[in-house]
């Protein structure tokens, strides 16, 4: 086993200061986390605090993460996670319990296969909400069609995918098919991290299984579900492709809520249109020379796109709000220990003062 397995890239190779072991998380059980190193697996614990950790639960490692061991731990061994090395994804959701508390579920994913079956629930505005979630993450949007075999239309609902795909691959598979996903295969290069993004049934575990080869992996032998539906086998998050890819599997990771979105990139046909709006702060609503009316006037837009771009800048609008207020909070918390302490603080230091 070579970390260049894992993903190990000759940059990140340089980030591995003296003293310390560049290694990549593979499980994540609350606090105690799989990582491998160049030996094989170690378990590992994060240190009493990271050394460059600012403050909030962004901070700990997830899945996907590099991170530096303390010293040189080997096989077997337990190691203190010393330090988290920046990411180039990061995937959140908003953990039960507090509201808007933000929680890491996967980093470091290079593509994100966006899934949508073919079916009846083939649905471009879930499409649109998938490309904002996968072009704010940094990772490489891709998407995925699944259950070809039941597609009512496949070059009509391809060419509607293809016209709000941006940048993004598009593929189709039929995974009751023995060259069903072939193109899937196709856009995962050795040495890449990708991981699954699709509502529940549209074929992500058949697709994974598939990749794996099936003589490895049993459907159903991925993933044990506990009554709540959760992971109870948490050893398979990060897995090895037998062609050389890595799949990040984690059950946060498959349905995700709207944490980040970024809908500039996503709908970049809107928001190319409303540069040549008469106004500045058009709301292409029923203002005189609006470039975005003007479009779907002509029916090179689709109202529907419109709507769909509105409502997710609201959402994403009201996420930002929810999650600097939730920010604020872990910060009073970890550095005073609650909101009342603070004051606390505030109030005896200002005595001082007088
Ligand atoms: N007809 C058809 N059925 C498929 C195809 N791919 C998967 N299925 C079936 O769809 C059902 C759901 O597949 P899963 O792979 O479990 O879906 P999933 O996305 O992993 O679902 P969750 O685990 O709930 O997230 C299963 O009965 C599969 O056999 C396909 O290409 N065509
Ligand atoms: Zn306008």
């Amino acid at each position: 086993m070579t970390l260049t397995e894992y993903g190990l890239t000759p940059a990140r190779a340089a980030q591995q200061p003296a003293g310390l072991t560049l290694a990549r998380i593979t499980t994540q059980d609350r606090t105690l986390y799989t990582a491998v190193v160049e030996t094989g697996s170690v378990r590992a614990e994060v240190a009493g605090r990271l050394a460059n950790m600012a403050a909030g639960p962004e901070d700990f490692p997830a899945v996907g993460d590099w991170v530096l061991l303390r010293g040189t731990p080997t096989a077997g061994d337990v190691a203190i996670i010393e330090r988290l090395l920046p990411r180039t994804s990061v995937f959140s959701r908003v953990a039960a319990g507090r509201s808007g508390t933000e929680q890491v579920v996967a980093a470091n994913v290079d593509t994100l296969m966006l899934c949508m079956a073919l079916d009846e629930n083939f649905n471009l505005r879930r499409m649109e909400r998938y490309l904002a979630v996968a072009n704010a993450s940094g990772a490489m949007p891709a998407i995925v069609l699944t259950k070809a075999d039941k597609a009512p239309d496949l070059t009509g609902q391809l060419s509607a995918v293809r016209a709000l795909s941006g940048e993004a691959a598009v593929v189709f598979c039929d995974a009751t098919r023995t060259d069903g996903i072939a193109a899937l295969a196709a856009l995962i290069d050795p040495g890449k991290t990708v991981a699954f993004l699709g509502s529940s049934g549209v074929g992500k575990t058949t697709l994974i299984n598939r990749l794996l080869g099936e003589d490895r992996l049993a459907t159903g032998a991925i993933r044990e579900n506990d009554a709540h539906g959760r992971h109870t086998t948490t050893s398979r998050d990060l897995l090895l492709l037998p062609s050389g890819g890595i799949v990040i599997d984690t059950p946060g990771m498959r349905a995700l809520s709207l944490l980040d979105a970024d809908t500039e990139t996503t709908f970049a046909d809107i928001t190319d249109l409303a540069a040549h709006c008469r106004f500045n702060d058009c709301t292409h609503q029923q203002e005189p020379g609006c470039a975005v009316q003007a479009a779907i006037a002509a029916e090179t837009l689709d109202p529907e796109r419109l709507a769909s771009f509105r409502r997710l800048q609201q959402e994403q609008a009201v996420n930002v709000a929810l999650r600097g207020r939730a920010r604020e909070r872990a910060k009073i918390d970890q550095i005073f220990g609650s909101r009342k302490q603070m004051k606390q603080v505030m109030r005896a230091s200002k005595q001082r003062r007088r």
